[in-house]
């Protein structure tokens, strides 16, 4: 009976298993099924952590659609947590396919990490064809235009807007993550400044559809209203499930990164019955077992 963890990032949830002993069966239907909130566990994100040679673990991401993606914020520091735990350390490294990425525990419980250097042209989006990643010429609906684009690991666009709440995502989220100027699709990223320390954010995520938080999109975020010079070097990213730190230092040792701060939660530990990874269109809430969290 393979086990799984149950985490979250400020509410972005994932499920994570543990294939560092042996390899898991896992494609992208039996990751739908995993990741599906009515008939399966129901996640944002199913994450696998694997062997690493240069890391603690390395991080596989796939989106509840069932696509692998090369980066998940809010799930690296969920992983950075359980690797600390584990180890009895207050650092740990995650690899991943967007990157090596380094974390820290912080006082208070929550978790510190270093996303790397955004990649800003437009080939490293990427996007379709030549264009300024800090004014995208492309409007998708009334009210959002001129947006950015920001790589933090995957593709980002940000449209700041003067009201957040007024922006019915639901709608224009999956029209703009399927817009061709995105040949890898891309994260949705409705961006409200608040004063020079703190922006408003909400997130239709690649793969996923609205989040309660996203790591990444926090992160790319930040990084775009510093380029525009809307807010300092630092700043709280106030999503739905809660804020987050960002940081982006421009002198010192980790000048360029992107630094995230945030919690990390477990949630709860499961089983479930071999035959959901090989699919047999079994509800695992028949199955699925474990001590929920009260
Ligand atoms: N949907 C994202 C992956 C998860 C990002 C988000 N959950 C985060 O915390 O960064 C993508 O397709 O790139």
């Amino acid at each position: 009976m393979p086990a799984f963890v149950k985490m979250h990032g400020l509410g972005n949830d994932f499920v994570v298993l543990d294939a560092r002993e042996g390899a898991l069966p896992l494609d992208e239907a039996t990751a739908r099924r995993i990741t599906d909130r009515k008939t399966g566990i129901g996640c944002d994100q199913l994450i696998v952590i694997e062997p690493s040679d240069r890391a603690d673990v390395f991080m596989r991401i796939r989106n509840a659609d069932g696509g692998e993606v090369e980066a998940c914020g809010n799930a690296a520091r969920c992983i950075a947590a359980l690797v600390m735990a584990e180890k009895g350390t207050g650092s740990a490294k995650v690899d991943s396919l967007g990157g090596l990425l380094q974390a820290e525990a912080v006082a208070g419980g929550g978790v510190r990490i270093d996303m790397g250097v955004p990649r800003l042209d437009w080939q490293q989006i990427p996007l379709h064809c030549a264009m300024d990643s800090l004014h995208l010429d492309f409007a998708p609906a009334p009210g959002l235009a001129d947006p950015v684009a920001v790589n933090v690991g995957n593709p980002h666009v940000i449209f700041f807007v003067d009201d957040a709440a007024a922006v019915d995502l639901e709608r224009c989220g999956p029209a703009i993550e399927h817009d061709p100027l995105f040949p890898a699709r891309v994260n949705v990223n409705i961006a409200q400044v608040l004063d020079r320390d703190r922006i408003r954010l909400r997130v239709w995520e690649r793969g996923v559809g609205i989040t309660r938080a996203c790591g990444t999109g926090a992160c790319a975020t930040a990084v775009a209203a510093m380029r525009r010079g809307l807010t300092g070097r630092a700043v709280e990213v106030r999503l739905d499930g809660g804020a987050l730190q960002i940081a982006w230092p421009e002198a010192g040792p980790q000048q360029g990164h992107v630094l995230m701060t945030g919690p990390a939660t477990e949630s709860f530990r499961g089983t479930f019955a071999d035959d959901l990874l090989a699919g047999d269109g079994i509800s695992p809430q028949d199955r699925a077992g474990g001590s929920r969290a009260a």
